[in-house]
């Protein structure tokens, strides 16, 4: 088990995905106020930990703090709540509530389609999620089937949605560069993939696939390449099933409408499919049936979508221009339309989110695993690399940024308000003990950067220049426009008059914001002592084999050279051997010491003789 900061320990992956792997953790204790909720000690949550280009991307680091305060408010009886954000060292993660059930994807492949009403329903309850974050100026970007999760509630399913915000956290220029979207081919809207301005209506867009999706097993757009299928997403006009009544296909197809602004908004959403669900049961009665016919009348568009900040700033070559108003029918270069070399075949157009490139390239091999390690991958396309593709899937691109920087508080010689942030987040979180390698899966990963340094001062990175990941502290992101100002608006809870019971009003607000910590004095990180170089022995002179002996054979030579060069160049032999060289007189002196130790021998055995 590897704790995450000082109150979260990680027990057991539950699934990876683009972003990062969740795991099934412990509260270790109570989390502290900076925290939505503090949890108990022994309560198990799941805990979504980033990838590490993610967590060493500064950008994404930035805006993981500047956006805690929306993640962790976010809260909706059909949104998996985010209960805290960790910063610890140089790894990021979500901790959410644990939801004990498959995910739609997993759950529709073991399944099967849904009813029409079911599939309304279950929609529905989605709308409702989509519809406050929307209120609360957060896109989710991501809508599809693995991204809802199934709490099984008194024999009933109760959808949730998950991943809020990753899209947007993930979107950073260090990974996406501005002329490609995230999402994942599948439920990509129209003009995500043409890289128009986003707005909530491609939550919309990802809602109506996935609505398709329930009530016939598979999502309208197929392809054997990602791009074929971002070609039907701008071009093809979806098929009405034999099986889908036509209220819902009016639903299904004002959602699919390939101009933003002609789908409904998630609140009307919700209302218009469960008109239809109530119109199309077998217990329909005249005036339901007939309600749900007329239900086009109640899929208004939202007057004021929530725009999705940053998109829409490039196009695709040939696209047309980015204002929104491009041709919807027209379609990507033609190179989309082909499978380029080194593309699996059979691609999974449901299982993949994406950060994919605007001109053709392929959707390479998925690396991901669901919960059940099967194929339920996600992928990472790189960007730039042309339409023969071959760049490494997960590089991490330099940052662009979007003009000359301009002045802003906390540049210069003060640290940034938001390293004063990370700083105190980082500070919150004990040091990581760590487990042995082997059985860490966090631990096998590639080489580690080392540990960043606090911020002297702000370092701006040349364009141009290859980028090196650089310490978060060390950069600041380009500054975005300012975000909508959430507008508190009380959800109305609904009656549903089919399967679902009333939910339970929920706290509606906690806005729990994140209070800049004062700013610590910068302590060098503790400088590792120099190991001494390993010795295998303490005789420096390391003759092979030859072990402590070496030394004392060494000593015995350099003795007999010393006495020799005394010897010779010295009086010293005139003065006690009669000029006799060294040789004889060390054999005269050796000879004498034999006599007299044989002497001593002799006498000895004498008197022992003597004495019996
Ligand atoms: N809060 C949660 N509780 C329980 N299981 C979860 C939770 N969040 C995610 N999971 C499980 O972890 C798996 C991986 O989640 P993740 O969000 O990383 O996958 P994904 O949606 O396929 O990824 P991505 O959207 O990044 O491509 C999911 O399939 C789901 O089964």
């Amino acid at each position: 088990m590897r704790p995450v900061g000082s109150k979260y320990l990680l027990e057991e992956p539950l699934g990876r995905g683009a972003t990062g792997t969740v795991w099934r953790a412990r509260q270790r204790e109570a989390a502290g106020a900076e925290a939505a909720v503090a949890g108990q000690p022994g309560e198990t949550v799941a805990i979504k930990v980033l990838k590490e280009e993610l967590a060493h991307d500064a950008d994404v680091v930035m805006r993981f703090l500047r956006e805690r305060s929306v993640l962790l408010r976010l809260t909706h009886p059909n949104i998996v709540r985010t209960r805290d954000l960790v910063v610890e060292g140089d790894l990021l993660a979500l901790v959410m509530d644990l939801v004990d059930g498959p995910d739609l994807h997993r759950y529709l492949r073991d399944n099967g389609p849904f009813t029409p009403v079911a599939a309304a329903l279950l929609t529905a309850q989605i709308a409702d999620a989509l519809a406050a974050s929307h209120a609360d100026g957060i896109v989710h970007r991501d809508l599809k089937p693995a991204n809802v999760l199934l709490k099984s509630e008194a024999g009933q399913m109760h959808p949730m949605l998950t991943d809020f915000g990753i899209a947007r956290l993930a979107d950073s220029p260090g990974l996406t560069r501005t002329h490609e979207f995230v999402g994942t081919p599948a439920y990509v809207a129209p003009e995500s993939a043409e890289g128009r301005p986003q707005t909530s209506a491609v939550d919309i867009y990802g809602a109506g696939i996935l609505l398709y999706e329930l009530v016939t097993g598979r999502p309208p757009f197929a392809g054997a390449t990602a791009l074929e299928v971002l070609h039907q997403h701008l071009s093809a006009e979806p098929r009405r099933p034999t099986t889908v009544p036509e209220p819902l296909w009016t639903v299904i197809e004002r959602c699919l409408r390939k101009r933003p602004e002609e789908r409904p908004s998630a609140e009307n959403l919700a209302r218009g499919l469960r008109v239809v669900a109530a119109g199309v049961g077998v217990h329909a009665s005249p005036d339901q049936a007939e309600a749900a016919l007329g239900v086009a009348a109640l899929l208004a568009p939202d007057p004021e979508p929530t725009r999705v900040p940053g998109t829409g700033l490039h196009t695709l070559p040939g696209a047309g221009p980015a204002t929104g108003d491009a041709d919807p029918t027209q379609v990507l270069p033609s190179s989309a339309g082909t499978a380029p070399a080194g593309l699996p075949a059979g691609y999974d157009p449901n299982a993949a989110t994406s950060v994919l490139p605007s001109t053709g390239l392929p959707a390479s091999g998925a690396h991901g695993s669901g919960r059940t390690g099967d194929a339920d991958p996600t992928q990472v396309l790189s960007a730039g690399s042309g339409p023969q593709g071959g760049g490494d899937p997960t590089r991490v691109m330099p940052p662009v940024p979007p003009g000359p920087p301009s002045a802003q508080p906390g540049q210069g010689d003060s640290p940034h308000p938001w390293q004063t942030q990370m700083r105190a987040a980082r500070d919150r979180n004990e040091q990581t003990q760590y487990l042995d390698p082997g059985e860490d899966p966090l631990r096998r990963r590639p080489q580690r950067r080392p540990s960043p340094q606090p911020p002297q001062g702000y370092q701006q990175q040349p364009p141009q220049q290859q980028y090196a990941p650089q310490p978060p502290q060390q950069q600041y992101p380009p500054q975005r426009p300012p975000r909508r100002q959430p507008q508190p608006q009380p959800q109305p809870q609904r009656a549903p008059r089919y399967q679902q019971p009333p939910q339970p009003p929920q706290p509606q607000s906690r806005p729990q914001r994140y209070a800049p910590a004062p700013p610590p004095e910068p302590t060098p990180a503790p400088r590792r002592e120099p190991r001494p170089p390993r010795q295998r022995s303490a005789n420096p002179m390391r003759i092979p084999g030859l072990g402590c002996l070496k030394g004392c054979l060494f000593m015995i030579v350099v003795l007999i050279v010393g006495s020799w060069l005394v010897w010779e160049f010295t009086p010293l032999k005139d003065w006690v051997a009669d000029g006799k060289n060294f040789w004889d007189a060390a054999s005269d002196w050796i000879t004498s010491v034999k006599d007299w130790l044989s002497s001593l021998g002799s006498d000895s055995g004498a008197g022992s003789g003597s004495g019996q």
